[in-house]
């Protein structure tokens, strides 16, 4: 009898992953498999995969990639999820620990409440740009939270907003593709968000995305450094922005685990 995969399902908001526990990186995750196994059809259904790695040196490593098989640098709901599970795991101990992420080391601290919080490092705001939805224009401010995103803050509620399509950007500025951010502004310190995902679509959240839009608001209003709540389609998650580094705090789910088919996996 041929011992299948092991797999988790998480969801940070209700972004959802897809958890492949790998620790000597034997699984050949290929662009295919990530697709299949993230159709909310033929597969698990899931906005990313999580592979979780355990590199010869150095931290769990967390190796994210899109619903589109494409590679990600960082996945700031992913990386709460990801912690949850080597707590859970026994992998770690609970309370803090660092995660390798292909935006470097991350610091992590899960709490007794079932919250995350994240060290999601230094955001940069790197200029200004415009996405277009449906023939409108929306001004934004570029922000690299280790990937990409455009954030835009705007009078237009985000509820109208139809992102099925992939809002229009310039693909000069953003040469490896871009994530979009609309922000409404609640109250000072309370922001509402709706997010494209590059690689992947609308999603529920966005844990980058939250960074970045908090980011955007603090350009609009001549700061540098502030916090936020941010209401997304799945919940709240709270930003903290300094000078040299960022937080991030939200909810982390593991709500399944069970055995991916080999036969099925083999033959993708
Ligand atoms: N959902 C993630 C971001 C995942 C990566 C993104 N789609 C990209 O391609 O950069 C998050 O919670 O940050």
């Amino acid at each position: 009898m041929p011992v299948g995969i092991e797999f988790l399902k998480g969801h940070g908001t209700e972004n959802d992953f897809v958890v492949l526990p790998d620790a000597d990186g034997l699984l050949d995750l290929t662009e295919s498999r990530v697709r299949a196994l993230c159709d909310r059809r033929r597969g698990l259904g899931a906005d990313g995969v999580l592979r979780v790695v355990r590199p010869d040196f150095g931290p769990w490593f967390m190796d994210y990639r899109n619903a589109d098989g494409s590679i990600a640098e960082m996945c700031g709901n992913g990386v709460r999820v990801f912690a949850k599970y080597l707590v859970e795991a026994e992998l770690m101990p609970s309370g803090e620990f660092t995660v390798g992420t292909r935006a470097g080391e991350r610091h992590v601290t899960v709490h007794d409440d079932g919250t995350v919080t994240v060290d999601m490092g230094r955001v940069l705001v790197t200029g200004t740009g415009t996405a277009t939805v449906g023939g409108s224009a929306f001004g934004g401010v570029a922000v690299d939270v280790g990937n990409p995103h455009l954030a835009c803050v705007t009078e237009v509620p985000v509820a109208e907003l139809d992102l099925k399509l992939p809002p229009g950007h310039d693909p000069v500025q953003f040469p490896h593709g871009v994530n979009v951010e609309f922000v409404n502004v609640l109250d000072d310190g309370a922001l509402r968000m709706r997010v494209h995902e590059r690689g992947v679509g609308e999603t529920r959240s966005c844990g980058t995305g939250t960074v970045a839009s908090v980011a955007s608001w603090l350009y609009g209003t001549g700061r540098r450094t502030g916090k936020a709540t941010v209401d997304v389609l799945g919940g709240q998650v709270s930003v903290v922005i300094e000078e040299e580094g960022s937080t991030l705090t939200g909810p982390a789910v593991l709500l399944a685990r069970g055995e991916l088919d080999q036969a099925w996996w083999d033959a993708l």
